[in-house]
Order: C-alpha cells, then sequence, then structure tokens
C-alpha cells in the first residue's frame, strides 16, 4: 500500500477510534479512488476523500416507549447524514440490536457512492436504532415507529432526507413511520420511500434490491457469455433482500438451494421453487418465524445449524443477510467448489481477506455498493412518481430498474478493466461512484 494511502487511513482511524466498520469502508475505497486521484489532477489537493469521510451531520437521540407490559424502554436512535452534494440525504433505517456510530457510518459511506451509481441525484444517509424488532408485538412495533420519528421528523424532509427501509424496517414499520411524521407535520410528502402502494409507495420496490443483483449478476456472467440458466446458486438470509434475489434467479432458470437466517442455514436440493418460496415469505413476513419452519413442510431439506451456507457447493453466490456474513475460509471454499460468480446482495457481506480470495482467484465479484444499489434506485423512482404525482406500472418501473443495473455494470467495466480483460468491480464501482460526488463538490465550493 502507498504511503500517501497509509497516511489517509492513519488519520481517519485517529480521528474514528473504536470504528471498525467504518474504517473498513473507507479502507476499500482508499486504496481504489486515492491512486485515481493521484492520476487525475483535478482532484488532487481539493481534500475530497478526507471531506468525503466526514458525515456532514450525525443525529444521535434517546427514543422512549412504553413496552405491552406498561413499562418504560429506552433505546438510541441516529441519523447520519453523510453527503449532500447530489441530492438529498437517502438511505435505509436499520432497527437492529447491533446497530451502533461505527456500523450507520460505513453504511452512510457507501450510500453515497451507491447513491451516485444510480446517476438519480441523492446524496448519502443512513440511520437506526438499538431496538430489537424480534419477539416485539405489532403495537410494540408501532408504538416504537411513532418514538423514534417523533425525533427523526425534525431532521428529515421531502427535499432534505428521504429515509427508507433496511434491516428490521419493512413496508409495515415504513408505515408506522409515514403515519407518525404526517400526523406531527400535518403533510402528505414523499418523505419516506419504500411506502405502501396506496400511500404513495412504488410498484417493485419491494422486489428492487433482490431482482437489481441477480440482474447486476446476468451482467456479470453476460461478460463470460454464460447466464443463470442451470445454475446451482446459494442465498444467504431470507429477509426482503434474499426472498427476492431467489425469486429471480429462479425466474431466470437458476436452482436457489440455500436459504438462512441468524439461527442457520436451509439446504433444499430439489431447489426453493415459488411455491416453496411464499411459504419462506410466510415465515418471514406474516409470522416473523425462523427459517427452520421451512423443513417442517418440506421434510426433504435440511436445517443446518448455527453455520452459514457457504459450504454447500454451487456456481453462483449471494450473500444477502448483513455485513462480514462471508469469510476468508469460506471464500476458498467458495472458490474451490467452483464458485464463478459472487454479487452482493447485503452491505459489504464479504470481509476484505474474503474479496481479495475472490479477486486473486479472478472470479466475477461484485460489491454491494454496485450490485445491490437497485433499492435506492427504485427509491429514487418512488420520489420521481411522488413529486409528479403518478404512478408507473411494475413493468416501466422494472424495465428502468433493469436500465440502471446495466448502467451501473457499464460504469464498473469502465473504471475496473485492466489490460488483461479482467473487471475489477471494486475498483470500478469506487472510481464511477467518487466522479460524479467529487464534480458536484468541486463544483459547489468549500462547503
Ligand atoms: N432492503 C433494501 O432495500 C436493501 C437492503 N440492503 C442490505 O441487504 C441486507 C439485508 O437487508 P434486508 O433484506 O432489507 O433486511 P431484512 O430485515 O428483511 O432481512 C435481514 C436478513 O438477514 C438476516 N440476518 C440479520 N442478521 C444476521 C446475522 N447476524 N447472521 C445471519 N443472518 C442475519 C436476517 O435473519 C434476515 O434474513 C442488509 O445488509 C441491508 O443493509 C441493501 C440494499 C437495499
Ligand atoms: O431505498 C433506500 O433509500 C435505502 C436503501 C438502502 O438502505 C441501501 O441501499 O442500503
Amino acid at each position: 500500500m502507498s504511503q500517501s494511502i497509509n497516511n489517509f487511513i492513519e488519520a481517519v482511524a485517529k480521528r474514528n477510534p473504536n470504528e471498525p466498520e467504518f474504517m473498513q469502508a473507507v479502507k476499500e475505497v482508499a486504496e481504489t479512488v486515492i491512486p485515481f486521484i493521484e492520476e487525475n489532477k483535478k482532484y488532487e489537493g481539493k481534500m475530497l476523500l478526507e471531506r468525503m469521510v466526514e458525515p456532514e451531520r450525525v443525529i444521535m437521540f434517546r427514543v422512549t416507549w412504553i413496552d405491552d407490559a406498561g413499562k418504560t424502554q429506552v433505546n438510541r436512535g441516529y441519523r447520519i447524514q453523510m453527503n449532500s452534494a447530489i441530492g438529498p440525504y437517502k438511505g435505509g433505517i436499520r432497527f437492529h440490536p447491533s446497530v451502533n456510530l461505527s456500523i450507520l457510518k460505513f453504511l452512510a459511506f457507501e450510500q453515497t457512492f451507491k447513491n451516485s451509481l444510480t446517476t438519480l441525484p441523492m446524496g448519502g444517509g443512513k440511520g437506526g436504532a438499538d431496538f430489537d424488532p424480534k419477539g416485539k408485538s405489532d403495537i410494540e412495533i408501532m408504538k416504537f415507529c411513532q418514538a423514534f420519528m417523533t425525533e427523526l421528523s425534525k431532521h428529515i424532509g421531502a427535499d432534505t432526507d428521504v429515509p427508507a427501509g433496511d434491516i428490521g424496517v419493512g413496508g409495515r414499520e415504513v408505515g408506522y413511520m409515514f403515519g407518525q411524521y404526517k400526523r406531527l407535520r400535518n403533510e402528505f410528502t414523499g418523505v419516506l420511500t419504500g411506502k405502501g402502494i396506496s400511500f404513495g409507495g412504488s410498484l417493485i420496490r419491494p422486489e428492487a434490491t433482490g431482482y437489481g443483483d441477480v440482474y447486476f449478476a446476468q451482467s456479470m456472467l453476460a461478460t463470460k457469455g454464460d447466464s443463470f440458466a442451470g445454475k446451482t446458486v446459494v442465498v444467504s438470509g431470507s429477509g426482503n433482500v434474499a426472498q427476492y434475489a431467489t425469486e429471480k434467479a429462479t425466474q431466470l432458470g437458476g436452482k436457489v438451494v440455500t436459504m438462512s437466517d441468524s439461527s442457520g442455514y436451509i439446504y433444499d436440493a430439489d431447489g426453493i421453487t415459488a411455491e416453496k418460496l411464499a411459504y419462506v415469505m410466510e415465515i418471514k413476513n406474516v409470522n416473523y418465524g425462523r427459517i427452520s419452519d421451512y423443513v417442517t413442510k418440506y421434510p426433504n431439506a435440511t436445517f443446518v445449524e448455527g453455520k452459514r451456507p457457504w459450504e454447500v457447493k454451487c456456481d453462483v453466490a449471494l450473500p444477502c443477510a448483513t455485513q462480514n456474513e462471508l469469510n476468508e475460509d469460506e471464500a476458498k471454499t467458495l472458490v474451490a467448489n467452483g464458485c464463478i460468480c459472487v454479487a452482493e446482495g447485503a452491505n459489504m457481506p464479504s470481509t476484505p481477506e474474503a474479496m481479495h480470495v475472490f479477486q486473486n482467484a479472478k472470479i466475477l465479484f461484485a460489491p454491494g455498493k454496485a450490485s445491490n444499489a437497485g433499492g435506492v434506485a427504485t427509491s429514487g423512482l418512488e420520489m420521481s412518481q411522488n413529486s409528479l404525482r403518478l404512478s408507473w406500472t411494475s413493468e416501466e418501473v422494472d424495465e428502468r430498474l433493469k436500465g440502471i443495473m446495466a448502467n451501473i455494470h457499464a460504469a464498473c467495466v469502465k473504471y475496473g478493466s485492466d489490460t488483461n480483460g479482467y473487471i475489477d468491480y471494486v475498483k470500478g464501482a469506487n472510481i464511477a461512484g467518487f466522479v460524479k460526488v467529487a464534480d458536484a463538490m468541486l463544483a459547489q465550493g468549500i462547503v
């Protein structure tokens, strides 16, 4: 690593102690973007990356609410307003007990580059709370969402900052937060995306991240003259992204054999068909249950407790659960088992060591900021529809999503191809994402 990269990382680490996930994301970007800055005088000496790693604003707040037993509960809420150079802050809200400043800053930093890649006018943001939705009643979820929005509403707006869902926040939670915002502000605006269809949501937004991930993988496979047809696919997670990645990979002729949650994974050698996926959706979206329930209905499948699915032989891997869920040894196993393509549906699911294994093996590897950008891109389309007070059809939104994913792929190829034809999608995504934000920052002066 060059001295300038080392110096940069050391300075950021000193300023942000105890933030390992944030530093992991910063390091990955610095390693590819600093050499690009040094080769392009227009960007040199302008402190652009130094400014990008410093959030424009961090909001931390107390969230108090009363549970079903009448006991007062206290949580911590956050919103990271990372970068608004190219549009209003935009990014999801995560409710999970692991949520802390480091995780949300890494997500907001990644989001800035990802949103830039979509080519839509959206800056980077992320938020959440250390609230654990597991085991909570519907009323408790509503009370928490209302308490959270009571404070958050002071800092967001349709032209300022537009949150959406992430882990632990789906259509139900977005609906409760939207209702509370409307009550407090007495305005019906597109302040959140991922809304229900009856109150300004966009068709295809629920599907968009998973579908987009598979469209991106399809473009990657096409560079080798290949496709999903007949491929064995391993998916991790069983939430929003995993469900629709499974659906689209199956529709394109792949056979998805695993899904998982934090308790373990299910392996179904016959493939998770549309009918079986409908049962996963019932387990996860209606009953808020565990993936192990799958084997009670489909006993030919097995549940492997406490393990992740990367030991299962596959052609394509789609990590769709959470950060750092795929380590170096697991990456080696995937490569040794013949995996040819990894497209991240989650944010930063591969550790840096795992990423290097994929890159050294020269298999197709896409970082989440490129391959999972379909979700936020479709949120951008929801914002456009809200502004126009129009609703587009599923076909229209899906076509736009496909076009956006193809353009992101092309941008990665443009900035990530080496002289031997190998496409470094990490480098490509980081540089392409950087350029648009950097140009806007340069044009707007030192602000
Ligand atoms: N929902 C969206 O539109 C987008 C989501 N993402 C990312 O995709 C990933 C999944 O998010 P969603 O599907 O929306 O969330 P979700 O809440 O619907 O599902 C999360 C899934 O991850 C699993 N999970 C969570 N923590 C885990 C752990 N420690 N070990 C194993 N599994 C774990 C859960 O069991 C669940 O299956 C996250 O990294 C998120 O940031 C990225 C882009 C957009
Ligand atoms: O749709 C959005 O605004 C947020 C999506 C998101 O959180 C992500 O891309 O990680």
